[in-house]
């Protein structure tokens, strides 16, 4: 396959209908990286030295340092590995979870990652870095750049670092179309991640599952075969992409929906991502789009609490808003 001086090629990317513009790509100096943030919006940092210390964690020294623990890999029959709340599964739902979770020390991960064929069941791992990792880990993190990261935290005004997620995963894994409500700072370590993000006011044209369904935070579009009767907004959605590889950062605002894949052909992927609690609200009309994302949170949150059937939230919403509010 011909590689583009940029690593990868555009024939390694799952089609999608939309056409994106490209997330801004700026060396860490550049004043515009916090100017970018501070507005939250996206933007890739390069040449930060975040999470340099992981540049050496290929396979074969993962094997080594990261101990005889188990570890969190979630499996799947497709390349989807879509994320589901347990605590929100209900008996008789007919929910059927997606991805399997299981625990597995690293070395049988990666036995089944380098025997892996097209076609068989994927593994996606995805760990807490804790002390349950190898003291050589536990050293690298320490020596991830800190400063660069609080230099962000605090400038930006974010609450606290709540974790940071190893992912190591297959080529052409998806985390599908979701949000999350931290700040992220995704540290791409090894191979190249195609992401693809829209702002919170293009809620309508995502579809969420409803607050109290396990897929919470999730769309409900398959971005591999759009049903578009039953969400025609999708095709309006107007979004921003890019691909980060070894070295890059990209900041995911809290709020902003983010489909990520591992480029297909290319090789397995590490990442880290640094989430980070939201800062103190400030109100000003009229309300940004990730406050009316909470603001109809709480309404389906409260309106579930009085309801209690899930069933009755429609009937109630359309007796308020159907001829009297539109
Ligand atoms: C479980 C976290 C997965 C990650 C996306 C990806 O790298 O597949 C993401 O969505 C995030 O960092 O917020
Ligand atoms: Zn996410």
């Amino acid at each position: 396959m011909a590689m583009d001086n940029k690593g990868w090629n555009a024939s390694q990317l799952r089609n999608c209908d939309l056409q994106f513009d490209e997330i801004p790509r700026l060396h860490h100096n550049d004043p515009k990286v916090d100017e970018l943030m501070s507005e939250n919006k996206p933007v890739v940092v390069l040449g930060s030295n975040l999470a340099k210390s992981a540049e050496k964690w290929d396979l074969d020294y993962l094997e080594r340092h990261m101990g005889e623990s188990d570890f969190t890999v979630f499996q799947s029959k497709s390349h989807k590995f879509k994320y589901y709340d347990d605590k929100k599964v209900t008996s008789g739902d007919g929910f059927v979870p997606p991805t399997k979770k299981l625990d597995m020390k690293l070395p049988e991960f990666i036995k089944r990652l380098r025997a892996w064929k097209k076609g068989e069941d994927r593994l996606y791992l995805q760990q807490g870095l804790n002390n349950t990792v190898g003291p050589a880990i536990v050293h690298d993190f320490l020596n991830f750049d800190w400063n660069f990261c609080t230099g962000k935290q605090s400038k930006h005004n974010w609450g606290s670092l709540t974790s940071n997620l190893m992912l190591i995963g297959m080529e052409g894994n998806v985390t599908p179309c979701h949000y999350d409500e931290q700040e992220n700072l995704f540290a791409q370590v090894h191979g190249f991640k195609r992401c693809i993000l829209f702002p919170p006011d293009q809620f309508e044209c995502l579809y969420p599952h409803p607050v109290h369904h396990p897929h919470d935070r999730q769309s409900m579009v398959d971005f591999d075969r759009p049903d578009y009767n039953k969400f025609p907004k999708f095709r309006q959605a107007k979004g921003f992409e890019t691909v980060v590889g070894p070295g890059e950062v990209l900041y995911i605002p809290m709020y902003w929906w983010h489909h990520v894949e591992s480029l297909m052909q290319g090789s397995y992927t590490v990442s880290v991502n640094f989430w980070y609690k939201g800062g103190p609200v400030s109100v000003s009309y009229p309300l940004k789009g990730h406050q009316k994302v909470a603001v109809m949170r709480n309404v389906e949150k409260m309106l579930l609490d009085v309801l209690q059937d899930p069933k009755e939230i429609p009937v109630l919403l359309r007796a308020m808003v159907l001829g009297r509010y539109t």
